[in-house]
């Protein structure tokens, strides 16, 4: 568990502060991959190295796994840092040293015998399936491979907590995808917590169960990701959903469409999980006397549970499309698209 209560970190150069995390409250539970995004320069990146104390907040605590990380002595965080993996956009691969050694490395710095480091070290590289690459120097990997190297690496110690900053944000999105499948196997085997920032919408949505938004310094939204995705409560949070909904239509199409037909409504449609299965459009058609046009449809799966985005022209009296909108609103939550002229 990881616990930041009230953490502010504050830089100052040439005079000048700037407030990079700014009375930063969050509760990561034993077992969750959670993730923090946020804007360039939101604070990410200082937020999480506080966890194992790279940057040491000047206000506030952070406690890991009941530790008070503030309290504890040079050598008593030596300890608690073997318990803290961390994983890096670049990788921090010591170049001149063989995969093999790259990822045995922390082992040996903590005095561990040479043969119990080989045991340790074959087994992660099966896990990571780069048994093949052990004698290989990382300019000879792909990005990909680099990551799984780091990923072992920092599996060594055997953490309870994995810190991933930026994880993925050098690599492909399908080589994303693949180290993402690692992270989820990681978690399932080793049951440990894992506290990722990225800047990558679609990393949030693959594979975290919970999410906090930055802006300037401060948590500016949390929630799980069904509810963050299905209702975004902040502008910038729904600049982020929108980078991976793509449930926009462009305004000139709306415009036109809603041009043509006299006194229409625009309107947006979501359903959650079992709404996803109503007929509601053929309902309304059968029910009242407004014709509808779908503009745009889609069904998406957020943490296994169906969420349905509809964008339909309603066409017809006021009055029949005010009955339908309130028969729809009994199944499904409704917003009015804007369109020129409103
Ligand atoms: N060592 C430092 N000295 C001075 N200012 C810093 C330092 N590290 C970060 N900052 C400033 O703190 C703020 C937050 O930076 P941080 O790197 O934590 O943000 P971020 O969200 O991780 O951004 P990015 O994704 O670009 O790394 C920025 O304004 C940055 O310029």
């Amino acid at each position: 568990m990881i616990d930041f209560q009230d953490v502010t970190k504050t830089y100052t150069t040439n005079d000048k502060q700037i407030t990079a995390v700014d009375h930063v409250n969050l509760s990561i539970e034993q077992g969750e991959i959670f993730g923090v995004i946020g804007f360039s320069g939101a604070g990410k990146s200082t937020l999480i190295r506080c966890v194992n104390l790279l940057e040491r907040p000047d206000q506030g605590k952070i406690i890991v796994n009941g530790t008070d990380m503030l309290k504890l002595s040079k050598p008593e965080l030596i300890n608690v840092r073997r318990k803290i993996g961390m994983i890096f956009q670049h990788f921090n691969l010591l170049e001149s040293k063989t995969v093999f050694h790259n990822v045995g490395f922390p082992l040996l710095l903590a005095g561990v015998s040479k043969q119990k480091v080989k045991r340790k070290v074959d087994q992660l590289l099966e896990f990571v399936g780069l048994k093949d690459k052990a004698e290989h120097y990382p300019e000879q990997l792909s990005g990909g491979q680099k990551q799984r190297v780091g990923i072992a690496r920092a599996l060594a110690t055997d953490p309870e907590i994995l810190l991933c900053d930026e994880a993925t944000s050098a690599l492909d999105p399908q080589t994303t995808s693949s180290i993402l499948d690692l992270l989820r196997k990681v978690r399932e085997e080793y049951n440990i917590t894992i506290l990722m920032i990225t800047h990558e919408m679609p990393v949030i949505k693959e594979i975290c169960d919970r999410v906090a938004v930055m802006e300037q310094g401060k948590v500016i939204e949390e929630g799980s990701i069904f509810d963050v995705f299905s209702n975004p409560q902040q502008q910038t949070t729904r600049n982020f959903v929108k980078t991976v909904m793509n449930d926009q239509l462009p305004q000139s199409v709306i415009d036109k469409v809603h041009g043509a037909h006299e006194g229409s409504k625009i309107v947006r449609l979501t359903f959650v999980d079992d709404s996803t299965d109503i007929p509601l459009i053929s309902d309304v058609a059968k029910k009242f006397e407004v014709d509808t046009n779908i503009l745009f449809g889609q069904i998406i799966e957020l943490q296994k549970k169906p969420f349905g985005s509809l964008i339909v022209e309603l066409i017809g009296t006021s009055t029949e499309i005010d009955k339908a909108i309130q028969f729809i609103e009994s199944q499904a939550s409704v917003e009015e698209v804007e369109t020129d002229g409103d």
